[in-house]
């Protein structure tokens, strides 16, 4: 992730609201409050000692996967999974994109140290599409379980010929 400059808003004074603003600032706050109580509870994710003594392995997206979708409706405030979560599909896509951009600029550039980073954010940022879209790492894991063993030359070769008419062109 290429960190930006901090987009902070200033902290200008707000201006006290008198008469009917104060009420409508009261009722607003009162609505703020309820929001927050619908919303389920955020508990930090902590890793137990004995798995924090191992290497780590490919049950780590597992273990995010469970974090990030234990996130989804929890305040956006603590969490940038739940922040990124409440942005919606077309953000989540985007911020995935990006990620996968800059994980595409180490590679072409040689600079692996900075490529392994890039893959970390890709991997967290597609887990986040996943949660978004409803899919399963398990769904995913599948898959890949099904390809196992079969040739990429080999399927594309056994795939059905597509016509031009087919294609539209
Ligand atoms: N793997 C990650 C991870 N990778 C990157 N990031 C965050 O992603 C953000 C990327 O910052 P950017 O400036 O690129 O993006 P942005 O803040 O959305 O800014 P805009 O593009 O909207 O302007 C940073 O705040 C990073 O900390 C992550 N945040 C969380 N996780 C994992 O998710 C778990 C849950 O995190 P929370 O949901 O924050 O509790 C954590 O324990 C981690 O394991």
């Amino acid at each position: 992730m290429i960190k930006k400059a901090s987009t902070k808003p200033g902290t200008k004074a707000a201006p006290k609201a008198t008469g009917k603003g104060a009420a409508k600032m009261a009722v607003k706050s009162q609505s703020k409050k309820a929001a927050a109580a619908k919303q389920p509870e955020h508990k930090p994710d902590t890793l137990p000692a004995d798995l924090l003594s191992e290497p780590a392995d490919m049950t780590v997206l597992n273990r995010l996967y469970d974090v990030v979708l234990s996130r989804k409706g929890t305040d956006p405030s603590v969490s940038h999974s739940a922040r990124l979560l409440s942005r919606g599909t077309y953000k989540i896509a985007q911020k995935f994109g990006e990620e996968a951009v800059e994980c595409l600029i180490e590679a072409v550039a040689g600079r692996k140290d900075l490529l392994v980073g890039e893959s970390a954010d890709v991997l967290y940022h597609l887990i986040v599409l996943w949660v978004d879209a409803g899919v399963t790492p398990d769904e995913v894991w599948a898959e890949l379980r099904r390809r196992e063993g079969v040739s990429g030359i080999a399927e594309k070769a056994a795939r059905p010929k597509e016509t031009f008419a087919k294609k539209g062109k």
